[in-house]
């Protein structure tokens, strides 16, 4: 530990004698990794070789933190140093890769999803369980895994990367100590399963839908709480944890959200914080499934002002509060509306309140006006917009949505009668309508054929172009960098 601050970058040259991770040849001879036009000698970029799966050169620069922790000793103030690392970054990458310890590794995930706001480009989190310098370790394996995910899509979400998936970061616990199978997302389907093909899950991806700037916000409020019901727990306790300075606690319940609902004095416990303004959120123990109030044990914690969490890790509810508690701008009622709504894809969508407004064809109309394009062009648009926002009535089975789409596409056409759009249209909608599982978007993609209808798009999922330019940031554990250093010498 004391000699990585004397030696600097001792990562990057361990990196660069890995030929899976740095292609030395490709970089001499293009001097890449030793001068950037704009900020002069790089000597921490390397480059991957390439590889039959890629067609392009992944280039990454490596920033190392100092000193290198244990991710048991980082804290709010480690997740803003990443979290500012990447906003003073942002522009210059098309994505970041954080080298982190595991055993914390879900909570920065959680973290850095709700302080990365309208974020635009991957983040992704990996570690290993064996250190990278040791025989046998899946340390290179995950951080190629992650740098050539975060080089190829446009995947724009806080992610965490291990054993050959890809997971929304905000959806994982670690599971396994001694296995380097070590993380799972019970709630959510891998975004990618990267085995001999990477393979993306385009529907699960979660997008910001925002134009607004990417920002970073730090504010975290550090009167947060965890605490986990065990049968025979005393109000004392309960209330002791429950008094100031805390301010929010994630109450982790049996079951599908239940707690006994013959202790009255628990019970109230519970109801006087909220009464004094602790935000409390109602978390399952279990490893999968959702919180409900269908038991009268469940429903007792909802009448004392619990919010429910839902499907959401304990993780990340924690991570959720102590981003939200930090919004000084908000009333407890706001704060509490925003514990309860999907921020970042860490809990299932509430599709009741996302109903499609699609009254007429105006809106459409307005959205092709406002981009200042030719007529030719704005039927393109149109075109490859309906059958999306067709697609989105029918996920959430708004068939007024739908009809209105169905309208604005016959609208349209209203003079060309003989277009072909008519036709493909009716018999699409006709099958839109038939589709007993209304949910399956992907289904009723396919019979969609056309031009941005596929999820599969360069444009939406895959990145064009030669070559593009991850960041890594080390936050290796010092364990490691001793044990680095050691093999090093
Ligand atoms: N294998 C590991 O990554 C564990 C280590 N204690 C850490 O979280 O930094």
């Amino acid at each position: 530990m004391l000699l990585s601050t004397l030696m600097p970058n001792v990562f990057v040259k361990a990196l660069r004698k890995l030929p899976d991770l740095h292609d030395e040849q490709y970089a001499l001879q293009t001097c890449m990794s030793y001068y950037d036009s704009t900020s002069g000698p790089q000597e921490n970029t390397l480059v991957l070789p390439l590889c039959k799966k890629i067609k392009k050169r992944i280039v990454y620069t490596v920033l190392e933190y100092s000193p290198l922790l244990d991710s048991c000793n980082m804290a709010t103030d480690d997740w803003a140093r990443i979290g500012k690392d990447i906003e003073k970054h942002y522009e210059k990458y098309d994505g970041f890769v954080i080298l982190h310890g595991t055993d914390t590794m879900a909570y920065t995930a959680s973290a850095l999803s709700f302080m990365c706001e309208h974020l635009g480009k991957p983040v992704i989190l990996t570690g290993s369980q064996v250190p990278i310098y040791e025989m046998g370790n899946d340390g290179r394996d995950n951080l190629l895994g992650a740098l050539l995910i975060a080089g190829q899509f446009v995947i724009p979400e806080v992610c965490l990367y291990f054993h050959h998936k890809l997971y929304r970061g905000n959806r994982v616990t670690k599971v396994d100590s001694g296995s380097f199978n070590a993380f799972n997302s019970p709630n959510l389907a891998p975004l990618t399963n990267a085995d001999v093909d990477i393979k993306n899950n385009w529907d699960t991806e979660w997008r910001a839908n925002t134009t607004s700037r990417f920002r970073v916000s730090t504010q975290m409020n550090r009167n947060v709480g965890l605490l986990k019901l065990f049968p025979g727990i005393t109000a004392v306790t309960v209330k002791f944890f429950l008094q100031a300075p805390m301010e929010g606690i994630v109450l982790e319940t049996y079951g599908s959200g239940n707690a006994p609902d013959n202790r009255a004095d628990l019970l109230e416990e519970f109801r006087n914080a909220t009464e004094r303004g602790v935000i409390m959120v109602n978390c399952t123990q279990c490893l999968r499934g959702t919180v409900t109030t269908s038991y009268a044990t469940g429903k007792a914690l909802s009448d004392a002002g619990l919010v429910a969490g839902c499907d959401m890790t304990s993780e990340a509810a924690l991570c959720k509060l102590s981003y939200v508690l930090a919004r000084t701008d908000l009333s407890i009622e706001a704060k509490r509306m925003m514990l309860s709504q999907n921020l970042r894809g860490e809990m299932i969508a509430d599709l009741q309140g996302a109903k499609l407004t699609l009254s007429d064809s105006d809106d459409l109309d307005e959205v092709t006006k406002s981009l200042s394009i030719s007529c030719k062009e704005q039927e393109a648009v149109r075109d490859g917009l309906t059958p999306t926002l067709a697609c989105a009535a029918s996920k959430i089975g708004d068939l007024e949505a739908l009809d209105a789409v169905k309208e604005l596409v016959r609208n349209s056409y209203i003079n060309t009668s003989s277009h072909p759009c008519i036709n493909r249209f009716d018999r699409v909608f006709i099958d839109v309508y038939q589709i007993s599982n209304i949910n399956s978007a992907k289904k009723i993609n396919v019979l969609f054929s056309g031009p941005s209808s596929s999820m599969d798009s360069p444009m939406l999922g895959g990145r064009t172009g030669v070559s593009s330019h991850c960041m890594v940031m080390l936050h290796l554990s010092m364990t490691y960098m001793s044990i680095t250093l050691c093999s090093l010498a």
